[in-house]
C-alpha cells in the first residue's frame, strides 16, 4: 500500500524530540575529536554506510583534521520498514581495503546485524584494522551479541523507533534536524 503523505505528516506533528540538533552536534564534536586523537597516523578509508550514515558522515568528515580517504557502501536490511531483516548489500565497496585501517560510520547500532556483517565483511577483505562510529546506541538486551559496541559512538537512545538525522520512518524525515521518537512505537 502506497504510503500517505498525510501519515508521514502526523508521524513527525505527533514525534517527540529526544535530542536536539544543538545536543547532537556536540555529540558529533565529541567523536570527532576521539577519532581525531586515535585515527591520526593512521591513514584510514572512511565508509559512509548509505542511506542512513549519510549526515552523520558528512558532518564528522568535516571535522576530521588528518589525511584520510572517503568512500561509501550500502548494506539494507530495514528498506524502509520499521523491523529488520536478511541483510541486502546493494553496493560493496569498490576501494581496496587490503591492509588498510578502515573505519565504517553509520547512523545507528540498534541489533548490531548490519555493522557486525560489515566489520566481518572488510575483515575478510583484508582490512588490517576496522573501526566503526554511529551516532546513535539504542539500549536493549537483543544485540547480535552481548555487549556489542562500536568503537566511537555519540549517544544512547532508549528502545523507540527514531527518525531524524539520516534515520527514516518509512523512507521519510531523514531530512529531519533533531533526533525524534515516533509515539507509540
Ligand atoms: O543495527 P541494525 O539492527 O542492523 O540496524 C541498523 C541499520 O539499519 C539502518 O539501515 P537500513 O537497513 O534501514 O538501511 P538504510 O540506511 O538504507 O535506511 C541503519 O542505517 C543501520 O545501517
Ligand atoms: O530506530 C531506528 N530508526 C531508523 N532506522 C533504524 N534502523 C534500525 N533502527 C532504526
Amino acid at each position: 500500500m502506497p504510503i500517505s503523505l498525510e501519515h508521514i505528516q502526523k508521524v513527525m506533528d505527533e514525534a517527540e524530540v529526544l535530542f536536539t540538533e544543538k545536543e547532537i552536534e556536540g555529540a558529533i564534536d565529541r567523536v570527532a575529536e576521539q577519532i581525531n586523537q586515535q585515527l591520526a597516523d593512521s591513514n584510514p578509508v572512511v565508509f559512509c554506510v548509505m542511506n542512513g550514515g549519510l549526515i552523520f558522515s558528512g558532518k564528522l568528515l568535516m571535522k576530521l583534521t588528518f589525511p584520510l580517504e572517503q568512500s561509501y557502501l550500502h548494506a539494507s536490511r530495514y528498506r524502509n520498514e520499521t523491523s529488520g531483516g536478511e541483510l541486502f548489500w546493494k553496493a560493496k565497496p569498490e576501494i581496496s581495503l587490503m591492509d588498510r585501517e578502515v573505519l565504517i560510520v553509520d547512523d545507528i547500532l540498534d541489533e548490531g546485524h548490519t555493522l557486525s556483517a560489515i566489520v566481518d565483511f572488510c575483515k575478510r577483505s583484508g582490512a588490517s584494522q576496522v573501526y566503526t562510529a554511529v551516532l546513535m546506541d539504542k539500549q536493549h538486551d537483543r544485540k547480535a551479541r552481548p555487549g556489542l559496541k562500536a568503537d566511537f559512538f555519540g549517544l544512547y537512545c532508549a528502545d523507540r523507533y527514531i527518525f531524524g538525522y539520516g534515520m527514516d520512518y518509512k523512507g521519510y524525515w531523514r531530512n529531519a534536524a533533531g533526533i525524534y521518537a515516533v509515539k507509540g512505537m
